[in-house]
């Protein structure tokens, strides 16, 4: 039985990292990675990059105004296979991402623990036993497919995965879960072309934000076009010809959406079936995630777990962060994964931003706080752009000045959020942003208006 250093079970985000820095310190490891169309995971194959990608083709599809919906469907389908060509270009990448390091061996294969420290993997033509005494997973997640009747017989339901290679843009889109990917996904259909529904089951849409900034987005989808229902039961989905029909409960009355397709997003769940996690002593918590401790730690002595499959916020940074800690660990060190603060962007048009609590959150733990709130219009940049939807909030600490929070609904900010959790995590008063020297004309300098507000 071949024996390694370190073994590391699927090619995440966290993986590369932590592959590549221990690698670096004369470590030899075995990355294992059962899909040969998965190098570097989720992320760039089947989640962020090719999202993002078609969200800033839909923006284009948009800017040139096409007349006919074939004019559109083309744009759309030149677009997915743009899009295609540039996940093998990645993937390509990813593959050599290692090449040549003798410290790394990668296996294209399924891993599965036979004990704490033995790993049995199978490929397509080998099978391997490996060994270490230390083993790091990060499998990811895979959607959840609620038991909703007709929905694994509906020909045209999708994952965003399945969704993702579409290459006929659906006249009339049905999501089914109003989270990040639902929500991304009904943003760039519509602006390619498409009617979109979005059903989400819980009462609100953005439930995580404040009233104000959840009403200034939802308005800004409806006006958009994208018809978003809340409280929404989907009872059944049927075939009907080449589209299916939806139906669903709703403000006590049941509907019907007719569609071409079927967009299926109702949340990610842990990716450990093939584990076999019992044979290391790896537990797992009541919502199927591999158990940790704040250092990514285990159940078992010896094996940490990151990124989705440990229940860390479902972002590839997180899944990279998760890493640094797992190395820190691996030296001794204390970096924990407490109290992290976890900027986010839902890439809508325009994208919205949050780090931090809230207003109801901030107050309801007890601070007592000042806030400000001021629209995008009048923002210089917004005159550049000419794109004038949004608005801007923050909530500070009343007696530190330290800042709790902030929701960014405007362009840019997704980059914009980053300079806010940059504050926090340097515990910086909100008056450094407000008195900041930004450049001109970008939307970043709106922070000093945003943090001049705070009242
Ligand atoms: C459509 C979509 C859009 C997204 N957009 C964003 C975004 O804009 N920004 C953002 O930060 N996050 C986004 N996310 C979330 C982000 O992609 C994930 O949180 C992140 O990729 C998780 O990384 P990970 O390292 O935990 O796992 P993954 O990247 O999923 O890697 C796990 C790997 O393990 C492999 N594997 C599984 N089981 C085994 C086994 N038994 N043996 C060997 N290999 C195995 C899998 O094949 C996979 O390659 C998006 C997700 C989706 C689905
Ligand atoms: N921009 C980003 O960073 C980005 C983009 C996409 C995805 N992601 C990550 O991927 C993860 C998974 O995304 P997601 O959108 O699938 O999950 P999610 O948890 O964000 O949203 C799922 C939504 O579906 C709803 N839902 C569940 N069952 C339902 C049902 N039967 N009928 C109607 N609605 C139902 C839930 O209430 C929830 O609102 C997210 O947690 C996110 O962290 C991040």
């Amino acid at each position: 039985m071949e024996r390694f250093d370190v073994i590391v079970i699927g090619f995440g985000k966290g993986s590369k990292v932590l592959t590549s820095a221990l690698a670096a310190q004369g470590r030899r490891v075995a990355l294992v990675e059962k899909s040969d169309k998965m190098y570097g995971g989720t992320c760039p194959n089947v989640g962020c990059v090719p999202t993002k990608f078609l969200v800033n083709r839909a923006e284009m599809a948009r800017i040139k105004g096409f007349a006919s919906f074939e004019e559109k469907a083309a744009f759309y389908a030149q677009s997915i296979r743009d899009k295609k060509e540039l996940r093998e270009k990645i993937l390509s990448k990813m593959f050599n991402t290692f090449g040549g390091n003798p410290n790394i061996t990668l296996y294209t294969g399924t891993a599965k623990f036979v004990s704490p420290k033995e790993i049995e993997i199978s490929g397509k033509d080998f099978t391997a036993a490996i060994t270490a005494d230390k083993i790091v997973i990060d499998t990811g997640s895979v959607p959840f497919i609620p038991p909703i009747e007709g929905l694994k017989e509906c020909r045209c339901a999708y994952v965003s995965e399945g969704m993702l290679d579409l290459e006929r843009l659906p006249k009339r889109l049905v999501v089914i879960g109003g989270g990040n990917i639902g929500l991304e996904f009904a943003s760039f259909y519509r602006q390619f072309g498409s009617e979109v529904t979005v059903l989400q089951d819980l009462p609100e849409f953005f439930p995580n934000e404040d009233a104000d900034v959840a009403a200034a987005v939802r308005e800004t989808l409806a006006g958009q076009g994208i018809e978003l229902v809340a409280g929404a039961k989907v009872l059944s989905v049927k075939n009907e010809g080449e589209g299916a029909v939806v139906r669903y409960a709703a403000g006590g009355e049941e509907k019907e959406a007719k569609c071409d397709a079927v967009l299926v997003s109702t949340g990610r769940v842990p990716n450990t079936r093939e584990l076999n996690l019992g044979a290391a002593g790896v537990e797992t918590t009541s919502r199927g995630t591999i158990a940790v401790d704040e250092r990514m730690r285990t159940t078992a002595s010896g094996i940490w777990a990151i990124g989705d499959v440990a229940g860390s916020p479902q972002f590839t940074y997180i899944s990279q962060d998760d890493a640094r800690i797992v190395m820190d660990d691996f030296k001794g060190g204390g970096r924990t994964s407490a109290g992290r603060n976890v900027p986010y962007s839902v890439f809508l048009a325009p994208p919205l931003s949050r780090v931090g609590l809230t207003e109801k959150a901030a107050l309801a733990e007890g601070y007592k706080i000042k806030t400000a709130v001021i629209p995008v219009t009048g923002l210089p940049r917004s005159h550049v752009l000419g794109k004038y939807t949004g608005m801007l909030k923050a909530v500070v600490d009343a007696d530190s000045g330290l800042i709790l929070g902030a929701a960014l609904y405007c362009e840019e900010s997704h980059e914009m959020i980053n300079i806010v959790t940059l504050a926090m995590n340097e515990k910086l008063s909100y008056t450094v942003l407000r008195d900041m020297i930004f450049t001109h004309p970008v939307m970043s300098e709106a922070l000093n208006d945003l943090f001049a507000a705070i009242k």
